[in-house]
Formats: structure tokens, C-alpha cells, sequence
């Protein structure tokens, strides 16, 4: 069965044609700064008669439009790895926000496409994307199942006790107000992979997801028990352009003193702070190139990025009262060698003890880098949301056939 996974951001869309239960990924790629003065698509196919990669600079002035080339790739008579849309029998998208109501892998109906318009306010900069993607694919892909993945699923198995906030009891009740938690999707496929790595599923794990969003998640037994975003995928980690965890007087100042309105507020701690605020760029490469430099603003973001993934994992290692491995994953995760040296440094209180040499020389695949004495596993495992979206559609149509 071929299975297209479709996970719309907002401005890019990452793409994979994915063959099941076989796990063969047969065409990759991405369509990038949709909206923005020059588009990028990348195309990469993995053929019988050899690999073909393709890149194209372009205006693409939608996701719709984005979607549409990313389909003439797919068919074209001499590149394209199928000759039909039709040969799609699925497209699995990644919706970052579900909700309370899904804690599943849905069949995309009309009820469910309301249900994550509804959502739209708790997930401004993914949401409308990713509802953009499911209509676009319905067009294209017209005979294929439409089938959503969501971020949030995976920690539905939260207790009350991780995700309930003090705030009157009706702001829960009547207006969902609670910690949801994203990157579920990554999460999940990390921590199953730790644990066959490690052979066993009765392990305390702490998942770090470090892209351009950032969150962990504590993981007791394969079930999330917490985690650090909240009701939308803002607090806890500090990001690419997100602040994280932020003292609440900062909004009522900004907005009594400074006169900023609420969407000014919004604006600044979505996109304008984290590493970003803190540094002017963004991607840890850039920063990475200021701190060679000698940049002291570039050396302070980096200790507050990774001393805010300290508190992270004192807080839910003391939460599952103990701790089995730490897992890094996500673009910085799996490249940043300095940030994991940085938050395993002074932890062997907590039994956190790291080879720096094993830090520095990553091989592919699984790697662990924690030293003899180390209690803990550390491990740097690629994720693959893609691939776990894959399986999730996989896994759904196989009950429904
Ligand atoms: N070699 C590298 N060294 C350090 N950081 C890297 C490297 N490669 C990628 N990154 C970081 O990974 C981030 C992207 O991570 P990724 O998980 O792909 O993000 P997302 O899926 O959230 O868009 C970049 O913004 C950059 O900060
Ligand atoms: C939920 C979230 O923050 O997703 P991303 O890292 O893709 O922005
Ligand atoms: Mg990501």
C-alpha cells in the first residue's frame, strides 16, 4: 500500500511516499518559503534504476500550489515514481492540535475537519496549515483516505495531575482549558525505538525534541506522563522563535506599560523571541558560527537553551521517581553536539554522566553516548514523524479493511 505523508507547516511542506508494511520510503522531499519572494521544492526518489534528486527555485505563492507540483513530481514520465494520483491509496497529514477529543489516529470526516478548524486558536501557526494540506490532498488525491495524525494524540495518556492548571474548574470543563502537549507523534516513535533498543518497555524515559519547536516528554512504560508544552505549543523549551516558559507579569507589563495589544504580545513570543530574540538568528548553525566568533550573547542563549532542559529533566525524573535514559532528538537534538554537552554537564547527581568522545563522533542510526559509569542512557536516535504517520494510517486501514 503506498501512503503519502503530508506534514504542512507554515511556510513549508515535507513530504515522504511511503510503501506498507514494507517501510520503503520511495520518494522524499520538501517545498520551501511558500509565500516568500523565492520557493524551493527538493525531490528525492529512490528508483530500481538509481536515486534521482531533483531541486527547483521558484515563486510558489501557496500550499496549494505547492501541493499541486509536488503531485507533477510524483507523476512526471520521467522522474515521477507513479504514473496515477489514483496508485495513493492513503495520505496521512500531521495535525499539530487535536485536542481533548482525539487521542487517536482519525479517518478524516467533515466532523473531524471542524473539529480541527475549531482548534485554530490553540495552534495559530499550525492548524490553519495543516487544514490547508487536508484540502488540498482531498483534490488531488480524491480517491485516496484522508487520515490525520496528531501531535497531541500520544500524551492523551497524561493524569489529571500533569495537565490539569489551577484556574477555576469551569475554564476546563466548559472551555478545554488544560495542557495538551505536541511533537507526540516524534515522542512516540523515539521512545519506541529506545526501548527495543534497550529490550525492555518498563523504562522511566525522557524524550527531547529539539527542532525549530522544542518539548520533552516524560515517558513511563511507553506512556507519556507529561510533558513540558502546554494548551498551545508554546511554553516550556526555549525555541527557534518561541520564549518557552514565561513569567505571566511579562504580558500584563507589556501590555500596561508598553502598550502592546494582545496580538503584538502573541507575535513577539511566537516569533520574535527564543533563540531568535535572544541571538537574531533562529537555526543553532548560524548561532553556532557567532559563538566560534566569540559572540557572548550567542554563548548566554546557548546556556539558557540548555539550562532550561536541566530543569526539564530534574523536574520529570522527580516526577516518575527515577530515570532509565534520556533520549535527544529533533534537527539540534541529533546535530548539536554542544547543546547535549551542555545539558549532561553536571548531572551526575541524577546519574547523567556522558563520553564526550562518543558526543563528538556520531555514527548513523541509534547511538549511545553515555560513559561506563553513567546510569542513565543517553541516546541520540533520528526521528521519523513521516515514517510513524506511515504506520499509524498502516495500522488504522488494516482495522478498517
Ligand atoms: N548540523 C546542525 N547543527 C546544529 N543544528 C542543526 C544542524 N542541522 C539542523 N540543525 C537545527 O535543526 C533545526 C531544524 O530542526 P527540525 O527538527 O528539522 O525542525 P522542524 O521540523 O521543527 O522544522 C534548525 O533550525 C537548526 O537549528
Ligand atoms: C508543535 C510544534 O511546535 O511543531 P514544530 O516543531 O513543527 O513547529
Ligand atoms: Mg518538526
Amino acid at each position: 500500500m503506498k501512503i503519502f505523508v503530508i506534514n504542512s507547516g507554515s511556510s513549508s511542506i515535507k513530504y515522504q511516499l511511503i510503501q506498507m508494511p514494507e517501510e520503503q520510503v520511495i520518494c522524499s522531499g520538501m517545498v520551501d518559503r511558500i509565500g516568500l519572494d523565492e520557493s524551493r521544492i527538493d525531490y528525492r526518489a529512490f528508483l530500481p534504476k538509481g536515486n534521482i534528486v531533483r531541486s527547483e527555485t521558484k515563486v510558489i505563492n501557496s500550499h496549494s500550489e505547492g501541493l499541486r507540483l509536488v503531485a507533477e513530481y510524483l507523476t512526471d514520465p520521467e522522474i515521477g515514481v507513479i504514473s496515477d494520483p489514483k496508485q495513493v491509496e492513503a495520505v496521512g497529514h500531521r495535525v499539530v492540535h487535536g485536542g481533548e477529543k482525539f487521542a487517536s489516529t482519525q479517518l478524516i470526516s467533515s466532523a473531524v475537519k471542524a473539529k480541527i478548524k475549531e482548534l485554530f486558536p490553540l495552534a495559530p501557526l499550525h492548524n490553519p496549515a495543516n487544514f490547508l494540506g487536508i484540502e488540498v490532498a482531498e483534490e488531488i488525491f480524491s480517491e485516496a483516505k484522508q487520515i490525520a495524525v496528531f501531535d497531541t494524540a500520544f500524551h492523551q495518556t497524561q493524569p489529571p495531575v500533569a495537565f490539569r492548571m489551577a484556574i477555576p474548574n469551569e475554564f476546563y470543563e466548559k472551555h478545554g482549558i488544560r495542557a495538551y502537549g505536541f511533537h507526540g507523534t516524534s515522542h512516540k516513535y523515539v521512545s519506541e525505538c529506545a526501548m527495543d533498543h534497550l529490550g525492555s518497555r518498563s523504562l522511566k524515559l525522557i524524550s527531547i525534541h529539539l527542532g525549530n519547536g522544542c518539548s520533552m516528554a516524560a515517558i513511563q512504560n511507553g506512556k507519556s506522563i507529561d510533558t513540558s508544552m502546554g494548551m498551545g505549543p508554546m511554553n516550556g523549551l526555549i525555541m527557534g522563535t518561541r520564549a518557552g516558559d514565561i513569567d505571566q507579569a511579562v504580558i500584563f507589563y507589556l501590555v500596561n506599560q508598553l502598550g502592546y495589544s494582545l496580538d503584538e504580545v502573541n507575535n513577539l513570543l511566537n516569533k520574535k523571541s527564543g533563540m531568535l530574540g535572544l541571538t537574531g538568528f533562529s537555526d543553532m548553525r548560524d548561532i553556532q558560527k557567532h559563538l566560534q566568533e566569540g559572540d557572548s550573547r550567542a554563548q548566554l542563549a546557548y546556556d539558557l537553551y540548555a539550562y532550561r532542559i536541566k530543569k526539564y529533566i530534574g523536574a520529570f525524573t522527580a516526577c516518575m521517581n527515577g530515570l532509565d535514559g534520556v533520549i535527544f532528538t529533533g534537527g539540534v537534538g541529533e546535530n548539536d553536539r554542544l547543546t547535549r554537552k551542555l545539558v549532561c554537564e553536571n548531572m551526575d547527581y541524577l546519574g547523567i554522566q556522558m563520553d564526550l568522545t562518543k558526543n563528538e563522533n556520531l555514527g548513523r542510526g541509534i547511538q549511545e553516548i553515555q560513559n561506563s559509569d553513567s546510569k542513565v542512557k543517553l541516546l541520540v536516535i533520528p526521528t521519523n514523524e513521516e515514517l510513524e504517520i506511515a504506520k499509524q494510517c498502516f495500522g488504522l486501514l488494516k482495522i478498517d479493511l
